[in-house]
């Protein structure tokens, strides 16, 4: 270990480990659920760890937050009701909120002291808990998912830390199997699916389970986020069946026409160039995934 630096030494990238200079940890935690750290970055700003794994960085959060979220709420016309699994440090919470259709937001994330630390140490994350479409269920999403009435959501987002935790069963096919009858016909969800560089084989086991339960579309589309290890992570984009959704080409442009993205910082990362580009894959990619 050198003294100043954070190293991210896990099984889900063996023999690598991104490093971070670090000027001061913040909070030391453990939860129900895992180890939790907050540092203050020489570059990257804050940085949120759980369980020695980099959840968010101050820099570079916005180009997950707003992928993750534009990317299924710009492929429907008008999302209603969004679902979001995990997410608890707040940043999807902020993007889904730029949608001036969305009537219901709710969150289910199993650690209050994620969410905790997040308002404590993330406020620009968690800016995303004060709009009052947003309702807090602190528990299992594979229990809450059971819990709701079929075809509730328009939209689902899955923003989880990996099948390594507490996230375990967010990868498995019983929760995919709860997230597609929670969705309405031609409703969407968007996972958090690992990286193309690092994780084909689960990516491909994702794919499979996905064509089995989902009888819409199933894309996979990855962006760039420098502080995860690879520099990529990608997402599942799935459709259930029912009115046609084309999720390369985004049928609802985010733009100042929502008075409530007008509130906010402007979008850092997000455009609708970069959603369809997000859907081109390199040929090794496209011959396990398939197009
Ligand atoms: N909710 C945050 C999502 C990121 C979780 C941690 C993480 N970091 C990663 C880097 C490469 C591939 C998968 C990864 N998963």
């Amino acid at each position: 270990v050198i003294p100043g630096w954070f190293s991210e030494i896990s099984p889900m990238w063996p023999g690598e480990a991104h490093s971070l200079k670090v000027e001061k940890i913040l909070f030391q935690g453990k939860s129900e659920y895992q180890n939790v750290m907050v540092f203050q970055s020489s570059t990257y700003g804050k940085v949120l760890v759980l369980d020695g794994v980099i959840q968010v960085t101050e820099r570079d959060e916005c180009a997950y937050q707003e992928m993750i979220v534009h990317l299924p709420l710009c492929s429907i016309p008008n999302p209603k009701k969004v679902l979001v699994i995990g997410g608890g440090d707040g940043g999807v919470l902020r993007e889904v909120s730029r949608h001036s259709s969305v009537e219901h937001i709710d969150i289910c994330e199993i650690d209050a002291m994620v969410v905790d630390v997040s308002k404590q140490f993330f406020p620009e994350l968690a800016v995303g808990y004060g709009d009052p479409r947003v309702s807090l269920h602190v528990g299992d999403g594979v229990a809450f998912l059971k819990s709701v009435d079929e075809g509730t959501y328009d939209a689902i987002i899955v923003d989880s830390s990996d099948p390594i935790g507490p996230a375990q069963e967010l990868f498995e096919k019983p929760f995919f199997e709860s997230v597609a009858k929670a969705l309405r016909p031609g409703g969407v969800v968007c996972t958090q699916a690992e990286s193309i560089w690092l994780h084909m084989h689960i990516i491909e086991d994702i794919v499979s389970v996905c064509r089995q339960i989902f009888k819409g579309s199933v894309n996979y589309a990855w962006t760039t986020v420098p502080t995860y290890p690879s520099g990529v992570i990608g997402f599942m984009l799935c459709s259930t069946e029912g009115p046609q959704v084309d999720f390369r080409h985004p049928v609802n442009p985010i733009d100042e026409k929502d008075e409530q993205s007008k509130a906010k910082e402007p979008l850092k990362f997000y455009n609708s160039e970069i959603h369809s580009a997000a859907f081109c894959l390199p040929s090794f990619a496209k011959r396990v995934i398939g197009s």
